[in-house]
Parts: C-alpha cells; sequence; structure tokens
C-alpha cells in the first residue's frame, strides 16, 4: 500500500494574547492510497488544526506533512474539503454551488465535461433533480449532500470532512452515512473524517486514531475489520459493540477521565488491530 498521507512528529502552537498555546505535540499519522481515517479526541485538543495543516491552509512549527511523499507547501486542489455548515451561495444554484471550485482553481476539461460531472455527482448523492433549486429551498442534509459534491468535483486525492454529519438529526445522519459509503465506492479519494460519533467512525473508516488531549499526540489507532459499504445493522453487532467500548475508554484516557496503564482496558475485537501509542 502507498502512503497518500503521512505525518511525522508533527508539533503546532497558535500565538495568542496569553502566549503559545501549544496544540499539536508530536502527532503521527499514516494513511495509506484510498483509505479513509476517522479521527476522534477531546473537544479542543486539535482535530480541526490537523485538517487545515493537511489542506495545506497553515504549516507546522516541526514535524513533517507529507502528501504522496512530497512536502505539503500550500493549499492544493488536490485537497477537498466539507465542513459542518455547508455555506453555499444562495445567489447561486445548486448545481452552480458544486461547481464553484472550477471557477476558482480552472480544471482542463471542457466545461461541458465539468457540467457533466457535477451532475453526475449530484445523481450520486441523490439529489438529481435538484440541480436547478437555491440553497434555502434545500433541507440540511441535502444542503451537506451538495457540498460533498461540491469537495468531490476537482476530483480531490483526499477528502477532508470535519464534522460534517454533526448538525444532522440522526435519521438524516445515517442515511448520510449510506451515501458516504456509496460515493466512496464510486471515487477515487483518500479520506480523512474529524468526528466526535464513535458509531460514525467505525461505520465509515476502515482505521480509527484517538487524539489525546491537548497538545494532542497520536494515543491510540484502532483498525476496523470490515471494509466498503455496510449496512446499518452492522452497529449492532458484538463486534461493533466491542470496538466502541475500546474508543470510549481510550476517549476517558484522552480527557485524562481513565488512567493510560487501565488492566479494566477491553481487549481488541477479534480480527482487529488495536495499539496504543503511548
Ligand atoms: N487561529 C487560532 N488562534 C488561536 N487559537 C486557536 C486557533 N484555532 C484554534 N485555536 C485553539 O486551538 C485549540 C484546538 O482547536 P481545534 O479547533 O483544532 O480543536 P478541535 O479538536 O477541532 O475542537 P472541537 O472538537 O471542539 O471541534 C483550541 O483550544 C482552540 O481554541
Amino acid at each position: 500500500m502507498t502512503a497518500m498521507i503521512e505525518i511525522r512528529g508533527v508539533r503546532h502552537a497558535y500565538q495568542t494574547a496569553d502566549g503559545p498555546l501549544q496544540v499539536l505535540d508530536g502527532l503521527e499519522l499514516t494513511v495509506d492510497e484510498g483509505g479513509f481515517v476517522a479521527v476522534v479526541g477531546p473537544s479542543g485538543c486539535g482535530k480541526s488544526t490537523l485538517t487545515r495543516l493537511i489542506a495545506g491552509l497553515m504549516k507546522p512549527d516541526a514535524g513533517e506533512m507529507l502528501l504522496h511523499g512530497r512536502p505539503v507547501q500550500g493549499p492544493r486542489s488536490t485537497v477537498g474539503m466539507a465542513f459542518q455548515n455547508p455555506v453555499l451561495l444562495e445567489w447561486r444554484t445548486i448545481l452552480q454551488n458544486v461547481m464553484l471550485p472550477l471557477e476558482i482553481v480552472p480544471a482542463k476539461t471542457p466545461r461541458r465535461q465539468q457540467e457533466e460531472r457535477a451532475r453526475y455527482l449530484l445523481s450520486l448523492v441523490g439529489l438529481d433533480g435538484f440541480e436547478d433549486k437555491r440553497p434555502s429551498e434545500l433541507s440540511g442534509g441535502m444542503r451537506q449532500r451538495a457540498s460533498l459534491c461540491r469537495a468531490l468535483v476537482h476530483q480531490p486525492e483526499v477528502l477532508i470532512l470535519d464534522e460534517p454529519f454533526g448538525a444532522l438529526d440522526a435519521f438524516t445522519r445515517e442515511d448520510l452515512w449510506q451515501t458516504m459509503h456509496r460515493v466512496k465506492e464510486n471515487e477515487p479519494f483518500t479520506g480523512v473524517l474529524i468526528t466526535h460519533d464513535l458509531r460514525e467512525s467505525i461505520f465509515l473508516a476502515n482505521q480509527v486514531v484517538v487524539l489525546s488531549g491537548r497538545p494532542a499526540r497520536t494515543q491510540y489507532v484502532l483498525d476496523v475489520p470490515a471494509t466498503g459499504p455496510r449496512d446499518l445493522e452492522h452497529l449492532y453487532t458484538a463486534e461493533a459493540s466491542e470496538m466502541l467500548t475500546v474508543l470510549r475508554h481510550q476517549i476517558e484516557v484522552a480527557q485524562g477521565r481513565a488512567p493510560a496503564e487501565d488492566t479494566a482496558t477491553p481487549a481488541p475485537p477479534p480480527g482487529s488491530a488495536a495499539q496504543g501509542m503511548q
């Protein structure tokens, strides 16, 4: 497997009025090409900071950030991003919103082909028939689907999803998880998902990385045995329940609510590779 994202010993601090705030301290992460990694951790530990570094919107103070073996020097059109708040432009139709990145960073393909791709993506996420609507005519879940298409329109190598489903109700969120599997089956991106939802992490990702409390380092890595599309029933299996128990415990450790060396730590689920990174 070729590594798409390699993060080695990354440190980052923000300069604040109260002095430097150390956010990341010795972060390690490898995402294989075509892989889908979920990053979980306590609130404020530095997850969004990590996404900004991967996207090249900021540079780390120390350590290496590599995409396809090359240092990340700045923002690249090969990285797509979608956030919790979709921010679609009301004066543009849904199709025009999806095509917006192609106007900012022009693609080499002819306009007709670009529009075909945008329409294809909209149909992939179940929004065919809504191309000419305005954002305010769509539900929250539909706007998030459109935002996903916009992030994918450039055929990014890396798709960063920063809590994209966090503001949605439980049913819509589960619907979107299944859409995400369909998209992943059809679009060859490498995914990084930031989430607070552990069920979401094991449903979507093939690996879950737990960050420690701030300053964050990689505390724990869990390989999810199931790959490819799965139905929601999968979340109610003994295997899923064991994985969730392990992850919940790791989050408690990261929050300082459970000791790191705890003999009560549940064993990793069968078939999964779980490892502490103390
Ligand atoms: N531009 C900035 N300047 C100063 N401090 C910042 C800046 N951006 C983030 N921070 C601080 O850095 C820390 C990490 O922020 P970040 O948004 O990366 O955390 P997070 O893990 O994504 O948080 P959450 O889980 O709550 O979304 C927080 O304490 C935040 O207040």
